[in-house]
């Protein structure tokens, strides 16, 4: 079997599929960087010994270094260089979706998996006839990334033609503790008009949250003349913004995926797969 691995500024998720499966398992796992022996305990439990693992990070090398020597101890890997990790790269296209971010490999690889991800789960839903979607990633830091039907004659393409990063809803909240003498880090409730200084803080981050995924939603609907068909979210902060989502989209307009970075591996080893063969 492959794991499937996307290595967050705040938490490593994991999956895993089949050397012959389409899609991966529909379990995904996430452990702190404080939690590397929960991480080794679950890859030893794995029904199957992992061949290989597909990965993408936003962490510095050291630690995937550390990631690496710690899931070939987990796996028990024979071989003197252990289990290979193929740590992927953002490129210019990939599995139907066009990059144009400039350059395409300084686009985070965790965003890049994250919409090939999103690209395949609204070809499931959806079929073939492509709408534009846009994907909001509620991590450390908040993504929101949009994908294109490609304008190019016969294309059945996306084209990912860019997006925003902001601080991620506790980057925000505990920037405003840190940088005040009276703003305290507590949690709070998203409400019209807060009236506690916790709830003032929550909504205010909620409504910054919710504004940029408004903006680019907005963006797209004037620029392809055609509104979004679906917004996809995830990231551990999404439960902290639901209720602020909801006002602003339709409770169908909105799909929540545990992890698109770990469809889009799934994707992008299958391609590799089949391209072998
Ligand atoms: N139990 C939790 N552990 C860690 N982060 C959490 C937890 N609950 C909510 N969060 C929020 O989720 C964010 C991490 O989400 P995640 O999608 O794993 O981010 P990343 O990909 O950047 O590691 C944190 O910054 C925080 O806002
Ligand atoms: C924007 C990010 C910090 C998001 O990381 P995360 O919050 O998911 O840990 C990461 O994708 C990154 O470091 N990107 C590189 C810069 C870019 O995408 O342009």
């Amino acid at each position: 079997m492959r794991l499937l691995l996307d290595a967050g500024n705040t938490r490593v998720k994991l999956s895993w599929m089949s050397l012959s499966a389409q899609a991966r398992a529909p379990v995904v796992a996430a452990f702190g960087y404080d939690e590397m022996a929960g991480l080794g305990a679950w890859v030893a439990a794995l029904p199957e010994r992992p061949l290989e693992v597909w990965a993408v990070g936003v962490v510095d090398s050291a630690r995937m270094v550390q990631l690496e020597q710690l899931l070939s101890a987990a796996s028990g890997a024979q071989t003197a260089a252990g289990l290979p990790v193929h740590w992927q790269h953002s490129q210019m296209y990939a599995a139907g979706v066009r990059s144009e971010y400039l350059p395409s490999h300084a686009l985070g690889p965790d965003r890049w998996a994250g919409l090939l991800g999103v690209a395949w789960n609204e070809r499931r839903l959806a079929g073939n006839s492509l709408a534009p979607v846009l994907l909001a990633s509620f991590g450390t830091a908040t993504t929101v990334d949009a994908l294109l039907p490609s304008e190019a004659q016969a294309a059945d393409e996306y084209v990912f033609p860019g997006g925003l990063i902001l601080p991620g809803v506790q980057l925000m909240a505990r920037s405003l503790a840190q940088g005040t003498a009276r703003l305290p880090e507590e949690a709070g409730v998203t409400r019209n008009f807060p009236a506690q200084t916790r709830d003032a803080i929550a909504t205010g981050v909620a409504a910054a949250q919710l504004g940029a995924v408004w903006r680019q939603w907005r963006r797209i609907e004037q620029s392809s003349s055609r509104a979004p068909a679906r917004l996809y979210v995830t990231g551990g902060a999404w439960p902290a913004l639901e209720a602020e989502a909801l006002q602003w989209f339709e409770p169908a307009q909105i799909v929540w995926l545990a992890s698109p970075a770990l469809d889009g591996l799934a994707c992008l080893a299958r391609q590799k797969q089949e391209a072998g063969h």
